[in-house]
């Protein structure tokens, strides 16, 4: 088997006498977008900078992309892309001087692979660091972490702060390269934030993993709306019997009710009909996932 991207085994840091994390075991696959939730104070950049060896241990073990942060020194920092949420820069130099500087740093960048990221970012590399907004300096935040093509990606609350356009743009990297093979580790403190792009999500409470569990499997078991235009009128009854189907409503040759998990029987009782429009709302998968930790809490209170 490949070796993990992410591996923590026990990992505690303690400061002073807070604890930000107490025991850490974190298991993140080689390709994988991993989305890392907690609420406030859970340890989310605590885990983030122990990985990038911006902090040290109290004890456990971290390993990433196969080497100790503490030892592998620059030659990991060149196959990691980082962003923080509040990225900060300042200075006199152009946003394309300290690109260019950054990728020295990191063994070289080639100017198109910068300039094709600003331009998708709508970013003018000829500015100022210093004259820039919040918004373009973030922008220049995440040039600086994909325009390596690094093989691991780690990012501590990357949209937050973001513009929509900026967010959406910022997707499609995130799904660019996990199509290119590369991991993506993520921070949030909301889940519609990472379910468009995760292909896992873990929660960390009280700076330990609670569950982890596959987007996939919690989109199907999510609850979402559900319309069905036909071209004909159709019962209530019909409908209102299928598995997962409740609240169903027809007005004329409109269907409205609730799914619950796969679409399948829906799908097949409606095409018994002309149909001529269906819409089915994402479901926000907040609520599943934070209902599965409730169950995990009450397992382990019970134990
Ligand atoms: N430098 C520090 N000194 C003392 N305590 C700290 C320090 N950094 C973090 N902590 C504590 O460690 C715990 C975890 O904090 P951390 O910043 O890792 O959480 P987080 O999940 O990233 O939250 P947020 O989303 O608010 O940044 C918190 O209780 C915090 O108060």
């Amino acid at each position: 088997m490949a070796e993990l991207a992410i591996e923590t085994e026990k990992l505690v840091k303690t400061y002073g006498r807070n604890r930000g994390l107490t025991g850490l075991d974190l298991r993140v696959e080689p390709g994988e977008v991993y989305g890392f939730l907690g609420p406030n104070g859970a340890g989310k950049s605590t885990t983030i900078r122990l990985l990038l060896d911006l902090i040290r241990p109290t004890s456990g073990r971290v390993s990433v992309l196969g080497a100790d942060p503490r030892r592998a020194g620059v030659a990991l920092r060149r196959r990691v892309g980082y962003l923080a949420g509040d990225f900060v820069v300042d200075g006199r130099q152009t946003a394309r001087e300290l690109l260019t500087y950054l990728g020295n740093l990191r063994g070289g960048v080639p100017r198109a692979r910068i300039e094709e990221l600003a331009d998708r970012l709508d970013l003018d590399l000829g500015r100022r660091i210093k004259g820039l907004s919040k918004g373009n300096r973030q922008k220049v935040g995440v040039v600086q972490a994909f325009m390596h093509e690094p093989e691991l990606l780690i990012l501590d609350e990357p949209t937050s702060g973001l513009d929509p356009f900026l967010q959406q743009e910022f997707l499609s990297l995130v799904r660019e390269a996990r199509a290119d093979g590369r991991t993506v580790f993520m921070s949030s403190h909301v889940m519609s934030e990472v379910q468009q792009t995760a292909d896992r999500v873990g929660i960390i409470r009280e700076g330990r993993l609670v569950t982890v569990a596959r987007v996939e499997e919690l989109r199907e078991q999510a609850v979402r709306k559900v319309e069905i235009h036909f071209a004909d009128p159709v019962t209530e009854t019909e409908f209102s019997v299928l598995p997962g189907v409740s609240e169903v409503t027809v007005t004329g040759t409109t269907l409205r009710c609730r799914l619950e998990g796969r679409a399948d029987a829906l799908v097949k009782a409606a095409a018994g009909h002309t149909v001529v429009g269906l819409l089915s709302e994402e479901p926000d998968l907040e609520e599943i996932f934070f209902g599965y930790y409730a169950r995990e809490e009450d397992t382990r209170v019970a134990a």
